[in-house]
């Protein structure tokens, strides 16, 4: 079922119809560059779309709310690894960011003024991967704005070569670092919450940061994946991209405390799953592959 959450009367008509008990809200636009030139597009689908699903949840009385924010929350950290406690809002260079952010706003103000609601923020560092089947992953529309997807069209010939952004800032080697997260750990995450979610009766809301707690450099990503993929994946250093940061990564141990759950795929796993899923689907999944087109030709 498909629906528009900046329509309230077609969103309702869904509530009406369904029984929920817990909700789970992934959907929103998430480039950081495309919001940068359509900010009116990010606010009213993120922001309207946020507020009409809640302002639902609360008629129809769905109060167990899981909600994906991301690390960019958190803006240039001051201090390494990122804790939940860490202050957010501050330094935020994109719109998209900034939504993020203010939904985050929104559920705690929501939270403290009801304690009927149950919410529980899971902030996503970097993810990465694809299920390990090869059937899901991740499709971009037009050129990637992200690392691992960029690497993996560079490995399947798609792309020609990977634009690193800087080899000067301070780290490892120069290149950003970042907390990868497989898919698959993510995924599992949300199961953990919904448990959490449905067994503490007296839960307000809980943020919780979902990450490995390990940074790697673009130069090692590149590394791993050539080692996972066995082919070669050629590099230009370019200028640092604007807004970017030198290094990200969190400490996950809260959820691990609290929800029992951990990252539990490295970074080869991480590769091999996104080169397997590139593999199968060199075109993406909405695009026959050549040779499909080729057969279709001579049918
Ligand atoms: C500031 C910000 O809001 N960042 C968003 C962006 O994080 P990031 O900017 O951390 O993710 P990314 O995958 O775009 O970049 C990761 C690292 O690779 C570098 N890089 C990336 C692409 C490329 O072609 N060449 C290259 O060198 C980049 O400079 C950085 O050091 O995307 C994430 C999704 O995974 C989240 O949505 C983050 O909120």
């Amino acid at each position: 079922m498909k629906c528009d959450l900046r329509n309230f009367d077609e969103l309702e008509k869904v509530f009406s119809e369904q029984n929920f008990e817990t909700i789970i809200h992934f959907a929103a636009l998430k480039s950081v560059s495309e919001s940068t030139t359509k900010p009116l597009e990010y606010y009213e689908n993120n922001i309207l779309g946020t507020l009409n699903l809640l302002k639902l949840a609360n008629k129809y009385g769905v109060k167990k709310f899981i909600f994906s924010s991301s690390a960019t929350v958190y803006g240039p950290p001051k201090e390494l690894p990122i804790k939940e406690t860490a202050q957010t809002g501050q330094g935020i260079t994109n719109p998209y960011g900034q939504t993020k952010f203010m939904m985050e706003q929104i559920l705690i103000d929501l939270a403290k003024a009801n304690p009927e609601w149950k919410i529980i923020i899971l902030r996503y560092f970097n993810p990465v991967g694809a299920h390990p089947s090869g059937r899901i992953g991740e499709d971009p529309l037009g050129v990637p704005n992200n690392l691992m997807p960029y690497i993996a069209q560079v490995a399947v010939k798609k792309l020609s070569y990977l634009k690193i952004y800087g080899d000067n800032y301070e780290t490892i080697d120069g290149t950003g670092v970042r907390d990868y997260i497989h898919i698959m750990d993510l995924a599992r995450g949300h199961l953990s919450a919904i448990e959490r979610i449905q067994k503490h009766e007296n839960l307000s809301y809980e943020i919780f940061n979902l990450g490995t707690g390990r940074g790697y450099s673009v130069r090692e990503m590149v590394a791993a994946f050539e080692k996972a993929s066995g082919k070669k994946v050629k590099t230009r250093v370019e200028p640092a991209r604007a807004g970017d940061l030198a290094k990200v990564y969190c400490d996950p141990t809260l959820a691990w405390e609290l929800m029992a759950w951990r990252a539990e795929h490295n970074i080869d796993e991480m590769c091999r799953d996104a080169w397997n899923w590139q593999q199968k689907n060199p075109y993406g999944y909405a695009k026959k592959s050549h040779f499909d087109e080729i057969e279709m030709g001579f049918m």
